[in-house]
């Protein structure tokens, strides 16, 4: 039968040509693989979008790329989609080298940000679209899609068109259309803003059960971060260009690499100063003494910079205590200042207090269980002491 190529996006026109049998068995091989960016730069023109990237994505992980707009996410993800050529470097996707290979040919497959179903077509249609363009057979054709639709709970809905279904059911169909080619890779390009925040919560959990029960290679862009520490297995901080931190969802929690970071990730609390002494201890960290103007010395655990040099710590909202000012400093709370409450802010189980360090007016943020606040008796206007301890405070090279 004669293909509609009308409303093909150019990588699906571009997989009508695939004519070889070598072509057609890479592009409907089964199984995860790893992605490695070598070197890679993007420029236009005289702008450089993403510089001398670095990056191995382990085969069936769940990566997120994770930055402010503009820092350089999609076009990352669209030069390892193949939809954006790269100035220089190198991408692998498992052991080929596929810098030079259209889209359709390095077996990927991409969920756009608005799901790109074609509206004219029903569901049904819309998720065998892929499988024609491969030149997969009617029979095997049928049993693909009807298996896709069922594991997305929507067989029910195959005749209607996608402007019948609603935004978390269009977002399903987008996910089995890219499912139903068995790509190693899927890569999403901000597949939940369109949902709205219960939706979101729903959807992102079903994505992630989703690439487990697959086992596939998922690459998901998002400004989120929430999102990304529940989805991710690998998450990779961007700004301006350029890869900050990749780490695990825990490790990015409790050792951010750079202020950056520090700040991006959780409202964290930063004091920029001297480093003034450097113990070494038994863990191979080393335990950091900060001049910081207005409050004197801060105590934090990192590898140091020699002494002299400007660098700064971070500490959690949660990891601050709210101590009694007649304890005196001990090795478990050695750091100390004090604050005035400005603004109490209940978010639910948390409680979330802005606070104006006394000595510096620098503002500084205390989260803590609703339930222990409400204990506390404290309010908008009092002075208390906060304390926490060298352990808990992420020295960051400046
Ligand atoms: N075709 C283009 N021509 C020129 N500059 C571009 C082009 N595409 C992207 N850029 C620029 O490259 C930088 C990175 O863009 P990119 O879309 O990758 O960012 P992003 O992190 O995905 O942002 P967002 O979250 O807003 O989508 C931006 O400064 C953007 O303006």
């Amino acid at each position: 039968m004669a293909l509609d190529v009308s409303d093909m996006t150019p990588a699906e026109a571009q997989l009508a040509q695939l004519e070889t049998e070598e072509d057609i068995q890479h592009v409907l091989a089964r199984g995860a693989a790893g992605v490695s960016l070598r070197s890679v730069t993007k420029q236009y023109g005289q702008f450089t979008a993403v510089e001398n990237l670095f990056l191995d994505i382990p085969p069936g992980s769940y990566c997120c790329l994770l930055g402010p707009s503009g820092c350089g996410k999609t076009t990352t993800l669209r030069m390892i989609a193949g939809h954006e050529t790269i100035t220089s470097g190198e991408i692998h996707i498992g052991d080929r080298r596929v810098n030079d290979l259209p889209p359709a040919k390095r077996n990927t497959a991409m969920m756009f940000q608005n799901y790109a179903l074609f509206p004219h077509k029903t569901i049904w249609q819309n998720v065998e679209f892929g499988l024609r363009m491969r030149k997969v057979s009617a029979d095997e054709r049928k049993q693909r899609v009807g298996e896709i639709l069922d594991l997305v709970g929507l067989s029910h809905t195959s005749d209607r068109k996608p402007d019948q279904l609603s935004g978390g059911q269009q977002q399903r169909i987008a996910l089995a259309r890219a499912l139903v080619t068995r790509p190693q890779v899927l890569m999403l390009d901000e597949p939940l803003s369109a949902l709205d925040e219960n939706l979101r919560v729903r959807m992102r959990s079903e994505l992630r059960n989703i690439q487990k029960q697959f086992g596939l290679t998922f690459i998901q862009v998002t400004h989120h971060v929430e999102e990304a520490f529940s989805l991710s297995d690998q998450i990779v901080v961007m700004d301006h260009g350029h890869i900050d931190q990749v780490a695990t969802p825990s490790e990015l929690f409790d050792k951010p690499a750079s202020q950056f970071v520090a700040k991006f990730i959780g409202d964290n609390n930063i004091f920029v100063g001297k480093v003034v002494n450097a113990v070494a201890e038994s863990d191979g960290l080393e335990t950091i003494e900060l001049e910081v103007e207005g409050f004197g010395r801060i105590f934090s655990r990192g590898h140091a910079v020699p002494v002299g040099q400007t660098a700064a710590c971070s500490v959690r909202p949660d990891l601050l205590n709210i101590v009694s000012e007649a304890t005196p400093p001990d090795a478990m709370l050695v750091n100390r200042l004090t604050a005035r409450i400005v603004d109490v802010e209940l978010t639910g189980y948390v409680t979330r207090v802005s606070m104006l360090a006394e000595a510096t007016g620098q503002e500084l943020l205390y989260k803590v269980r609703t339930v222990e606040w409400s204990r506390s008796g404290l309010s908008e206007g009092q002075v208390v002491t906060l304390g926490w301890s060298a352990a808990d405070c992420v020295f960051l090279p400046y």
